[in-house]
């Protein structure tokens, strides 16, 4: 049997993927061999010894100590993409609404509670509307900071809509570039991008790289009246800089998922609960990804979208073979000396896979029979090697 411990709200459609015949499933366990979660922080927890694998039902992992548990051979999953249509919704929602006086109207019509004669309030409407006319998005220009998953999806809606688009990712990859529109212009540098920007939208992961990405020295590039738009994370851009270039009307507006303290009840700031994935679709697509991903990990050792370990897969060599997964410090001659001491015990090799990424290496090698718990000590005592399961 399985555990699962969760944490936050999963969809059930991706809990219910788990077999209930082979795993416990509850927010409450001990000893589990798998988390899975969303936003909970696990920086300050102690991770037990049983856990294998951390999936997190969403794309940011800076809620997870990722470098710490590679070193323990935790594999941590997410979601890419899964999510990227919410959030590319919300953003054009915050691009609508600081373009319009959509919210600034709303609050007025809704003040007009002492009005009883409803001509007189049509009246009064088209003598004040004047005050809330705003401006289109056709023929603007969006500046695309992170064309991942959700960058580029953001482009190409921007693009539908009429607007010029520029993009700024000194970290594409391949098959990100393959997906991107060739309309989106390539931007050299973030100041090239914010400097001809009249909207800037953020989609970029919170790592060191790109702490405070957004500050006091970048904002001085923005056009005058700009919009920043931030649905990636609090940590990206730095509010009191942001409030200070609003203050000297530099900045236009600042529409965000990140409330903080320093930006409430302004009228050029909107914030919003950090809703950006908080969609029926998008949390159950998180959630059967990541599923999905955790269950192939513990039955098999395959692993598909971790952040720390290399893709891997290998079919089952067959119906009464045995599978080794081990990870290890990824130096050399540890594979081999792994196959020595299955050499040595007599354990025929059928298949074997090796991948490596970074400072870890991940291996499946699948066996003619069940490898015995001395054998299984033999490998884990092979210098470098971190974890070893038999499956
Ligand atoms: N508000 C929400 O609820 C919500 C929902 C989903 C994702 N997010 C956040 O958005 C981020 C992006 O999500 P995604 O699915 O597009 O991820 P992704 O991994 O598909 O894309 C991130 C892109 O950022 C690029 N990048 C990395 N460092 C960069 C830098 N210094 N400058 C410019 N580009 C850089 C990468 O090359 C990559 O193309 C996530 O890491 C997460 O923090 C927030
Ligand atoms: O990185 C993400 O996927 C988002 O920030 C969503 O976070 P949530 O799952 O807590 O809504």
């Amino acid at each position: 049997m399985y555990k699962i411990k969760t944490y936050n709200k999963i969809s059930v459609k991706g809990l219910d993927r788990f077999d209930r015949a082979k795993y416990e499933v509850a927010s409450d366990i001990n000893s589990p061999d798998g988390y899975i979660l969303r936003s909970h922080k696990l920086h300050d927890e102690t991770l037990p010894e049983s856990v294998k694998a951390v999936a997190r039902a969403g794309a940011g992992t800076n809620n997870v100590p990722v470098a710490d548990y590679s070193k323990k051979g935790v594999v941590v999953f997410n979601a890419p993409g899964a999510n990227a249509n919410a959030v590319k919704e919300l953003v054009l929602t915050g691009m609508l609404l600081s373009s319009r006086g959509i919210i600034r109207g709303m609050n007025w019509s809704n003040s007009l509670t002492d009005m009883t004669d409803a001509g007189e309030m049509s009246k009064l409407m088209e003598k004040q509307k004047s005050q809330f006319a705003g401006s289109e998005l056709m023929g603007k220009t969006l500046g695309v900071v992170g064309l991942g998953a959700i960058g580029s999806m953001v482009a190409e809606t921007a693009l539908a809509l009429g607007m010029n688009v520029i993009g700024y990712d000194p970290a594409l990859s391949v098959e990100a570039a393959w997906r991107l529109p060739s309309q989106v212009a390539r931007a050299e540098n973030l100041q090239a991008l914010l400097s001809r920007s009249d909207f800037i939208t953020l989609h970029v992961p919170a790592i060191d790289a790109t702490h405070h990405l957004i500050n006091e020295e970048s904002l001085k590039s923005v056009k005058a009246g700009a919009v920043l738009l931030n649905f990636a994370r609090e940590a990206i851009v730095d509010a009191q800089a942001v409030v200070q270039s609003l203050d000297a009307k530099k900045l236009g507006m600042y529409i965000c998922d990140f409330p903080e303290p320093v930006l409430l009840n302004r009228d050029d700031v909107y914030a919003t609960p950090h809703i950006g994935a908080s969609t029926a679709e998008a949390e159950e697509n998180c959630a059967i990804m990541v599923a999905d991903q955790l269950m192939d990990y513990l039955e098999n050792g395959n692993i598909k979208n971790s952040v720390n370990f290399p893709a891997v897969q290998m079919e089952r060599a067959g119906s009464d073979s045995a599978r080794i997964t081990f990870c290890n410090d990824n130096v050399s001659g540890v594979l081999g000396n792994v196959l020595s001491v299955l050499a040595d015990h007599n354990v025929n090799v059928i298949d074997m896979v090796n991948k490596s990424r970074g400072e870890l290496a991940y291996n499946i090698i699948d066996v003619e029979q069940t490898p015995a718990a001395d054998v299984v000590a033999a490998i884990k005592a092979v210098e470098h090697v971190i974890t070893v399961r038999v499956i």
